[in-house]
């Protein structure tokens, strides 16, 4: 029996993921957790002939607590979204105390649950729901992820412009670092199979990768950002996630992880100077299983990304740290 939950399930992301998650064979309960609609959203859902048992929370109620006890895996993408002029660290100040929230609720009522944050900015995010667990005294860092296969995604399909490939999920691209803007590193150079991307055109390709997150905000003019190819990407982590839990073999997905409570993840921590990063992770039963360190196979190229990757992601993540630290007034 596995239990999901959504929070923020009637937003942009929310609805669609929840439809994909509600069309999973892998999940046999789904709970639907926003602040609004959600009972809409979940009688909508409610009449798709598939297996999951669906239900709509709203925190009125014991909402959060019916919503969230028994779940096995609990997806965020909870909090505003960017217009076109903003920075995902621009959206720090409402989003960091939304997703506070919620984690002390992962806390309370399901700390075993694998946690999907969604909500940026990731960068600084993760480490906040890190900390709320860590003081809670719940943190297992295997169960938490930043999900950063959106950036993936971007990698796999704008590379096919290069490649023809028919298929763009068939080109496995490492694509390791943070998620927004400088601190997104695409390792072309150790894609599989290999791609032979001429060297005029890597810049831009590169650049397309690390801000293709404005090219959607630009042309949705003021309605958001990327929900539909979020939905995508959050929910193929997801279901990647409970094949894994379910014993699938060979399960890897590039992840932003807390890396010295990951295997793995101390050579890494010590080689970028951080603590979390995301980096292609095997994941199991466990759920990250053991970090993989695609940096030393970087080329000359990828390492100076990797150096502005540093320097940006330095900031994000101790922000996020001291957020839960010396929280605001
Ligand atoms: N990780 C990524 O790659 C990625 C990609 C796209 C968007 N995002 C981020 O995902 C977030 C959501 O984006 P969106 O377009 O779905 O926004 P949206 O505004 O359409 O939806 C957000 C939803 O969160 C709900 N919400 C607000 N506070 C809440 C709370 N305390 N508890 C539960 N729900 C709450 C809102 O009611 C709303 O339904 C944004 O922060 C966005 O930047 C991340
Ligand atoms: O760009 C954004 O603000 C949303 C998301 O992080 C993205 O990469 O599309």
């Amino acid at each position: 029996m596995v239990k999901a939950v959504v929070a923020g399930a009637s937003g942009g992301i929310g609805q669609p993921l929840s439809l994909l998650l509600k069309a999973c064979p892998l999940v046999d309960k789904l709970a639907l957790y926003d602040v609004v609609n959600t009972p809409g959203v979940a009688a909508d859902l409610s009449h798709i002939s598939s297996v999951a048992q669906i239900e709509g929370f709203l925190p009125a109620d014991d909402g959060l607590k019916k919503a969230f006890t028994g779940a096995d895996i609990v997806v965020i993408p909870a909090g505003i979204p960017r217009k076109p002029g903003m920075t995902r660290d621009d959206l720090f100040k409402i989003n960091a105390g939304i997703v506070k929230g919620l984690i002390e609720g992962v806390a309370q009522f399901c700390p075993d649950a694998y946690v999907l944050v969604i909500s940026n900015p990731v960068n600084s995010t993760v480490p906040i729901a890190a900390e709320v667990l860590k003081k809670a005294n719940k943190f297992n860092p295997q169960k938490l992820f930043g999900v950063t296969t959106l950036d993936v995604v971007r990698a796999e399909t704008f590379v096919q412009g290069i490649t023809g490939e028919k298929d763009p999920a068939k080109t496995v691209i490492p694509v390791i670092g943070g998620h927004s803007g400088e601190t997104i590193v695409p390792l072309f150079s150790q894609a599989k199979p290999a791609v032979n991307i001429p060297a005029d055109k890597l810049d831009a390709l590169t650049n397309r990768v690390q801000f293709g997150g404005d090219e959607v905000v630009k042309a949705k003019d003021g309605a958001g950002s990327a929900t539909l190819s979020m939905a995508y990407a959050g929910f193929r982590f997801a279901e990647k996630l409970l094949k894994a839990a379910n014993g699938e073999s060979g399960v890897i997905e590039p992840t932003f992880v807390y890396l010295p409570g990951v295997p793995g993840g101390d050579a890494i921590a010590k080689e970028t100077g951080l603590e979390y990063f995301s980096v292609p992770v095997e994941l199991g039963k466990e759920g990250a299983k053991q970090a993989h360190n695609p940096i030393p196979s970087a080329n000359d190229y990828e390492k100076k990304l990797l150096q502005a990757c540093y320097d940006g992601l330095k900031g994000n993540i101790s922000k996020g740290v001291e957020f839960v630290a010396n929280p605001p007034n």
